[in-house]
Parts: C-alpha cells; sequence; structure tokens
C-alpha cells in the first residue's frame, strides 16, 4: 500500500515540511514507514521515531544516547584543551556574549543543562560576583558618615554571601564530564552557589517553575529528542524565565563556509587523533554540526515548546548562534 503524502515529504524534506504539514493540520509522521493498516501507521505526535542520526550516520535512538554517552567519555579529560586548541580560543569569547546577553541579576537561578565541564557555570559565578561587589561599593559611596565598624560589618556580610544569593546547578548525561568540571571547580576555588547534576536533558529532576535561566551551550546537538529537551526546559523556568542557548550553527557567508568546511573536516579530526587520540569522536563533531537545523529551523524549533519572543544572534559568520527565549 501507498505511503500517505505527509510521510513522503517527512522522509525526503525532513523535518521542515513536517512543522508546515502539522500547520495545514494534516497528520504528520515521526517514524519509518513499515507498513500495516493506515490507522497505526499514521503515528500520533506522542509516538518517538526510532531512528535517528549519530553524525551522518543512521542509528536506533537507544544507540545514539550510548554512542553520545561514550564520545564524551572519552574525550573527557582533553576536553578543555581540544576546544581552545580548536577553537583557537575563540569558543571562550563565545561563551562570554552568552553571559553578556544573559546579563544576570542579583538571586538569579540558573540551571546549565548539558554544563560538561563548567565553563558556563564559572563564568556566571564571576559575572553575579563582581556584578554584587560592585553593587555594594556603590552602595557603600553613596551612604555619608557610616563608621569603620558599620563599614567593616558590610564588608563580611559581604564575604558570606559574595554572589547575592545567585546560584548555578551544572546538570549533565555524562559521569566522565561531571568529574573533570568538578576538579576544575575544586582547583579553581568555585564553591558556594554551585550544584553538579548527574540528569538527562530529556527528563530533568528539578519541580516546575524553578529557575530564572535555562542554559545550553554546545549540548542540545548532541540530545536525541531536542523537542523533548525544549519541553523541559519550558517547564522548570519560572514565568518570565529565559532559555539560552548556545550552539553551531549556518554560516552564512560562502567563503567562509568553505574555509570551514575544509577545516572542519581536514583539520579537526586530526587535531582529534593527535591530541585526545579520538578521531571518530571529532569526526562525529564535524558531522553533528552539519546535521544541526538552521538558526530560523531551530528557532521554530523553540517556538514549538512555547517559548515567545525567540531571537536570535549569529556570531562568527554564522559558525555559532545564540537563540533566546522567555517563557511568558
Ligand atoms: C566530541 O564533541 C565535542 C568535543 C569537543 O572538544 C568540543 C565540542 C563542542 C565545541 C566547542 C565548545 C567549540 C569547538 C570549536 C570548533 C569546533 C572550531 C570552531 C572553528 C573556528 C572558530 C574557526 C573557524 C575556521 C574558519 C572560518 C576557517 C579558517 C580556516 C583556515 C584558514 C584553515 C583552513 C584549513 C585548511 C585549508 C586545511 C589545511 C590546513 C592545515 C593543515 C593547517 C592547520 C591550521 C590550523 C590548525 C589553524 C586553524 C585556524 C583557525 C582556528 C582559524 C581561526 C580564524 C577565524 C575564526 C577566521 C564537542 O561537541
Ligand atoms: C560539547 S559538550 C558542552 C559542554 C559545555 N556546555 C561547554 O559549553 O563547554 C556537550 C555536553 O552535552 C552533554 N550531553 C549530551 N547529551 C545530553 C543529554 N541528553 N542530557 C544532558 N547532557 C547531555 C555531554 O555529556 C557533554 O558534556
Amino acid at each position: 500500500m501507498a505511503a500517505p503524502m505527509s510521510y513522503v515529504l517527512w522522509r525526503f524534506c525532513g523535518p521542515r515540511w513536517s512543522r508546515a504539514l502539522r500547520g495545514c493540520g494534516l497528520p504528520v509522521l515521526q517514524s519509518s514507514w513499515s507498513g500495516g493498516p493506515l490507522g497505526a501507521r499514521l503515528l500520533s505526535q506522542e509516538k518517538r521515531a526510532t531512528e535517528t542520526h549519530f553524525g551522518f550516520e543512521t542509528v536506533s535512538e537507544e544507540e545514539k544516547g550510548s554512542k553520545v554517552y561514550q564520545v564524551f567519555e572519552s574525550v573527557a579529560k582533553k576536553y578543555d584543551v581540544m576546544n581552545d586548541l580548536m577553537s583557537l580560543g575563540i569558543h571562550r569569547v563565545w561563551k562570554d556574549l552568552l553571559l553578556w546577553k544573559m546579563h544576570p541579576l542579583p538571586g538569579t537561578q540558573l540551571l546549565d543543562v548539558a554544563g560538561g565541564t563548567g565553563d558556563i557555570a564559572f563564568r556566571f559565578l564571576n559575572y553575579v560576583q563582581s556584578q554584587h561587589q560592585r553593587r555594594q561599593k556603590r552602595k557603600l559611596r553613596a551612604q555619608q558618615n557610616l563608621s569603620w565598624e558599620e563599614i567593616a560589618k558590610q564588608y563580611q556580610n559581604d564575604e558570606r554571601d559574595s554572589l547575592g544569593g545567585s546560584h548555578v546547578v551544572v546538570c549533565d548525561i555524562n559521569r566522565e564530564m561531571l568529574k573533570v568540571g568538578k576538579r576544575k571547580a575544586f582547583d579553581q576555588g568555585y564553591k558556594a552557589g554551585l550544584a553538579w547534576v548527574l540528569a538527562d536533558a530529556e527528563e530533568l529532576p528539578f519541580d516546575d517553575d524553578k529557575f530564572d535561566v535555562y542554559t545550553i551551550a554546545f549540548g542540545i546537538r548532541n540530545v536525541t529528542h531536542i523537542d523533548q529537551a525544549l519541553q523541559e526546559a519550558h517547564r522548570v523556568l519560572k514565568p518570565g524565565g529565559r532559555f539560552l542557548c548556545l550552539e553551531f550553527s549556518q554560516v552564512n557567508n560562502p567563503i567562509v563556509s568553505r574555509l570551514y568546511d575544509l577545516y572542519s573536516f581536514q583539520v579537526i579530526p586530526v587535531l582529534g587523533e593527535v591530541i585526545a587520540g579520538d578521531w571518530k569522536s571529532y569526526q562525529y563533531l564535524v558531522e553533528s554540526i552539519r546535521k544541526f537545523p538552521s538558526q530560523e529551523e531551530f528557532k521554530e524549533m523553540i517556538e514549538d515548546a512555547g517559548f515567545q519572543k525567540v531571537t536570535y544572534e549569529s556570531l562568527t559568520s554564522g559558525i555559532v548562534a545564540i537563540h533566546s527565549g522567555f517563557k511568558l
């Protein structure tokens, strides 16, 4: 029996068509066609796809989860040095820009999902601490005729709560990545306002309406059901809370695109082999980047999860983009 048109479009044109069809009220398939009566084959939106991609490879969903786990288990110890080498330090600028965009207020409760070795969390703690100190200094300067005891007391209070009540939870599915992150936190003296949780972005172990900001940097590309992770992000954010995602995206300059492709496929796996002894994980990295939706497509996915005022900013000719959305 012939497959319905929506399935054919989904199979050959991808999720963009699929979304467009859903908008027109047509039934949309999310899985592969396997024969049998039409009613059984037109899958409901709840039904999960059984096949997905791992880089350019087609794999089952279960396989994808374990392959992604193995990748980060394998690269964990060399992860930070590889990022500096591959990007010549540019990933640090992108991460700083994410924090400037967030501009957290005192008392911000942040959830950093796929937080890995803690780069976003540490930047958050530095940012809120320096903001808090600046505010306290300004307050002290504005108060006239304070005794030295009063000034000393204020400074002591500041030491006790140097973050102004802000807090970050780093959540990641990979034990090895968290282990490296915790070691880094210990070595660099980060302790207050920081917690580590081993969990899946698709099934967060947090109550509804708990966080002010949700971040995910270079993480969502690795998640099997991106839609599910986005719904979880929406659920755990407070009303008024903000979703921020830093991820690889679509390069918008043809010359940069050519060079970037050359660099990605010819240089990155070689660096991976030489530095981390792992060609395959870095081949997965460059392939997974090419499989990730464009800026506009990802914006639509974020909107589909219920976020509003969704915007994005492309950085470094679109090599990466920061998407932002609000739970209103
Ligand atoms: C397993 O999964 C993962 C593992 C991880 O460790 C990390 C992640 C997540 C990823 C990050 C947190 C960030 C990682 C960063 C990247 C993947 C790289 C992003 C790339 C850039 C910022 C640079 C983009 C490069 C270009 C626009 C093209 C410029 C390139 C060239 C001029 C070289 C062209 C290459 C060839 C012609 C091939 C032959 C060349 C050689 C053998 C020489 C090798 C050259 C170098 C090593 C120099 C590299 C040059 C640059 C980095 C250029 C920088 C300049 C610009 C930004 C314009 C994860 O998921
Ligand atoms: C490229 S690293 C990003 C780490 C960090 N956010 C950064 O910017 O450096 C991707 C991280 O996503 C994590 N990850 C992959 N799938 C995940 C999932 N389903 N839930 C939570 N974390 C996941 C990996 O374990 C890994 O630590």
